[in-house]
């Protein structure tokens, strides 16, 4: 099975990369009761697009994320990947279908053992597909790509949290994804390193294309990164909009509201040329209805 390539992805504005459709993912409490974790939730995310999913904890965030690549299987409900429809598929085809959506998570998942070029090289490894210098030009380009060339035989415990996240970056992007799934990337890490590694991702996304999806309880995060946001609670999509349309319109969260003020805050400074300083925009006020 061959996968459609980034670029050739883009030719088509119209169809979604993503189209999640009235899916349902229910947990079993202790009690023995079902608990609804994401509720008839339906979702279209463009190609190329840098998507924010936010919400307080609890909201679901996480389990929405992991539906689209079927890390969790939804209870009822479609799930297209660049116009598959990923529920159908036998688990060899998923498996295939995967290798079109990278993930990268909170805690970077690095094999400790392996060097940064057999991490990178992992995901193209195991589908046995490519020559073994296939593999060596993709691995450079993709640490080159996150900047960390001069890291590749070293093991991820000699990096810093910033270093491994990048190279989980190279690995997820290693086998020319459309989708890049990102699960709290940048909780564990401080606020210069959390800056820098999503300068890091906006030019990644910018360069080559590929859709982020990114799931953050840092509004700045929001504001920094994504083009639109989805505002889930309990489950639902509550509120969803694009990021630079601040008082276009009312929005119907406080967290909605916190995005707007954010994003004026940024617009009237960026007026003052009075740059921003980094305590404000990764402060604790972004924490706080956690
Ligand atoms: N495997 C599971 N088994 C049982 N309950 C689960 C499971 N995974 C998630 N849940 C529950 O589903 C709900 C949604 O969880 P989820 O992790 O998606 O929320 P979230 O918005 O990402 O939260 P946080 O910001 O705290 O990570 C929570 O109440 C959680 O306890």
């Amino acid at each position: 099975m061959t996968h459609p390539t980034p670029d050739q992805g883009r030719g088509d504005h119209a169809a979604p990369v993503i189209r999640l459709q009235s899916v349902q993912k229910s947990f079993a409490l202790p009690s023995g009761e079902a608990f609804d974790a994401v509720h008839s939730l339906s979702l279209d995310i463009q190609q190329g697009d840098v998507f924010g999913l936010i919400g307080k904890s609890g909201a679901g965030k996480s389990t929405l994320l992991r539906l689209i690549n079927l890390l969790e299987r939804p209870d009822a409900g479609r799930v297209f990947v660049g116009g598959r429809d990923l529920t159908t598929l036998s688990r060899s085809e998923l498996r295939d279908t995967r290798q079109n959506i990278g993930m990268i998570f909170q805690q970077f998942n690095l094999l400790q053992n392996a060097t940064v070029f057999d991490n990178v090289a992992f995901p193209l490894k195991i589908h046995g597909r490519h020559s073994k210098a296939e593999i060596d030009a993709r691995v450079r380009e993709c640490l080159a790509l996150v900047g960390l060339a001069e890291k590749i035989d070293t093991y991820p415990a000699q990096l810093s949290g910033g270093q491994k996240q990048r190279v989980a970056i190279a690995r997820a992007l290693a086998p020319r994804p459309q989708v890049l799934l990102c699960d709290e990337p940048t909780s564990a890490l401080d606020s210069e390193t959390t800056r820098s590694l999503l300068e890091t991702l906006r030019d990644i996304n910018q360069k080559i294309g590929v859709t982020i999806v990114i799931v953050t309880h840092e509004l700045s995060v929001v504001e920094v990164l994504c083009r639109n946001v989805a505002i889930l609670e309990k489950g639902r999509l509550v509120e969803q909009f694009a990021v630079d349309a601040a008082g276009e319109a009312e929005r119907k969260t406080a967290l909605g509201r916190e995005i707007d003020e954010l994003v004026r805050r940024r617009e009237r400074e960026a007026r003052e040329s009075r740059p921003a300083q980094p305590s404000a925009q990764f402060g604790a006020q972004e924490l706080a209805y956690v």
